[in-house]
């Protein structure tokens, strides 16, 4: 046989084909080498024993959840679990194996997660982000290297406070619909006074107010359940969802045959139409503005922003019109998209679950409610004022609260690309790194009894003192949330607007409240409130 073979083939051939199997074998070899070094590195890290070479530690995964319905919650549980063990001993990270090559190290301490939050070299984000960029391109979210640093220094001023502080009215209005659909849900005398969930409204609501803010279209979900642009927002992060969910979908070519993709497809493309249309219509009026008025671009926007408020795509079309080589039609859409997919979920689920916690305890909603009567003494509709959310410091600190208990982003991942040094230890070019927000949050040394819902401690007494990391719901260093102080302002103008006009009681007891996992995570049960009105 072996004869055969070699009488086919010329002599040139059969060096060739040998060069090269050899050069493949060295190849294997090196890099088997290296990830021999590799793991050694890793193994010497804190962590669990490895009980199976081939799934690392997916198969501890495997053996603990596969009885259960609600397997998600079991495997976080398991990894919450383990975590606090390592906090308890005092280390500030542990080290996992997904699979047989890839490690993955994860934080939960303040002092850690500062050394990779506010590294410069180590801001690549880790491949699963890259399940979005079909939908959000290469926006602030998933781009890395030059083009984040541009786009985010070009986009940093389109959150300053005066722009926000223009949205008010987009919010006011939002606001109002959801109170309306409240109060007609309250008035029917079946229900007792009883919202059976509140999820619904809130979702619509902060949808609403995310698509006015950032397009400057109103798609009315609230009011049109039809809508289809919503039902795309939804079906397009539930996809993301079930492929971050499913590992057997992480690779690029069988997701590629799946009906998910074909799915995912399809939808993107509608989301896609959509914000170009929006774009191009927005991009006119400007243009077609300026060649009627005569005027220069900065003030043909000034005028346009006295007849309606302007929107983040505005920023972006003003800083296109300037200068289309930075930030080109498709850097547009993406941004916006970004913003859409970045501030919907999050921002309803802090009020979601505020309202859940806020609802059992009686005495700090009291608090609440003497806050909010110094600012609109008892004129319950009095329209919301920017000053007013500034002065609303019990509630910022309930919502800070909110956001320690349930943080609506559970850990941030990067891919470290320069080797790190971690309490005196390297991790190799390669690693994924996670940072636990919910486990970095109950850090007993910075939150005494963390399970407890303590407003108090953001408190300026109990700020004072305590490790800047120990708190990062937005994330920090370069990479921190660049829409925090929108969503602090969202949140505290649903909120306020309910508790105004309301004392509410949650009908969930806490114990029963499960997370919804996702790229984000919610409540997964309903948020069942009972209203009162207190005027
Ligand atoms: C309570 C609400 C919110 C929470 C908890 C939250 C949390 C976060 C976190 C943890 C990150 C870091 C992600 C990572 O590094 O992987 C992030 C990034 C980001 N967020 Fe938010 N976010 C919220 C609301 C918003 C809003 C309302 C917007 C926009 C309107 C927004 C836009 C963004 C963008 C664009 C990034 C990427 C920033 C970058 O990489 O430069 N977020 N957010």
């Amino acid at each position: 046989m072996y004869c055969i073979l070699i009488s086919t083939f010329s002599p040139l051939t059969l060096i060739l084909s040998s060069v090269g199997i050899f050069m493949l074998i060295t190849h294997i070899w090196q890099r088997y080498r290296r990830f021999r070094k590799i793991a050694k590195q890793i193994d010497q890290l804190p962590g669990p024993k490895v009980s199976s070479n081939l799934f690392g530690h997916l198969s501890l995964v495997w053996k603990s959840a596969s009885h259960s319905a609600n397997y998600l919650q079991q495997i976080f549980n398991l990894l919450v679990g383990i975590t606090k063990i390592y906090q308890q001993e005092g280390e500030g990270f542990m080290r996992l194996w997904v699979g047989p090559t890839q490690p993955v190290v994860i934080i939960f301490n303040a002092e850690c997660a500062e050394g990779i939050l506010t590294s410069n070299s180590n801001i690549d984000k880790s491949r699963e982000y890259d399940f979005a960029i079909p939908w959000l391109g290469l926006g602030l979210f998933t781009s890395t290297g030059d083009k984040w640093r541009l786009h985010r220094k070009m986009l940093t001023p389109a959150f300053h406070f005066r722009i926000l502080e223009s949205f008010i009215p987009i919010i006011q209005k939002q606001q109002a619909i959801m109170m309306k659909l409240i109060k007609e849900r309250i008035s029917d005398p079946k229900s007792n006074s009883i919202v059976d969930d509140i999820k619904p409204l809130i979702t619509n609501c902060a949808l609403d107010i995310i698509c006015e803010t950032a397009m400057g279209v109103s798609i009315d979900a609230q009011t049109d359940l039809t809508s289809k642009y919503s039902k795309s927002v939804r079906k397009v992060l539930d996809l993301f969802t079930q492929r971050l969910l499913s590992p057997w979908l992480w690779n690029e070519f069988f997701f590629g045959l799946s009906p998910t993709a074909r799915e995912q497809r399809e939808t993107i493309k509608f989301l896609h139409d959509f914000t170009n249309t929006v774009i191009q219509r927005k991009r006119k009026e400007i243009v077609d503005r300026m060649a009627n008025g005569g005027g220069d671009l900065a003030t043909t926007m000034n005028e346009i922003g006295t007849k309606r408020v302007l929107a983040f795509l505005d920023s972006l079309l003003t800083q296109n019109l300037r200068d289309p080589q930075s930030l080109t039609d498709e850097d547009i859409r993406s941004e916006v998209d970004t913003f859409m997919s970045a501030g919907q979920d999050t921002s309803s689920a802090t009020v979601q679950f505020a309202l859940q916690l806020i609802g059992h305890h009686p005495e700090l909603q009291e608090k609440i409610h003497e806050e909010l009567d110094t600012i609109y003494g008892d004129d319950a509709d009095r329209e919301i004022q920017f000053e007013d959310l500034r002065q609303m410091k019990y509630l910022e600190k309930c919502i800070k609260e909110t956001l320690r208990i349930f943080p609506p982003v559970l850990f941030i991942a990067r891919n470290i690309r320069e080797e790190f040094q971690i309490k005196g230890q390297t991790l190799p070019i390669g690693t994924t790194v996670m940072v636990l927000f919910y486990q970095l949050h109950r850090d007993p040394k910075w939150f005494p009894n963390p399970e407890k819902f303590d407003p108090e401690r953001f408190s300026f007494e109990q700020m004072n003192g305590r490790h800047a990391f120990s708190y990062t719901p937005f994330s920090a260093g370069p990479r921190n949330c660049i829409g925090q102080r929108f969503a602090m302002q969202t949140a505290k103008a649903l909120l306020s607007s309910i508790l105004r006009k309301y004392r509410i009681e949650s009908m969930v007891p806490m114990e029963k409240v499960e997370l919804a996992f996702g790229s984000t995570v919610g409540p997964k049960n309903k948020i069942t409130l009972k209203f009162e009105p207190r005027f």
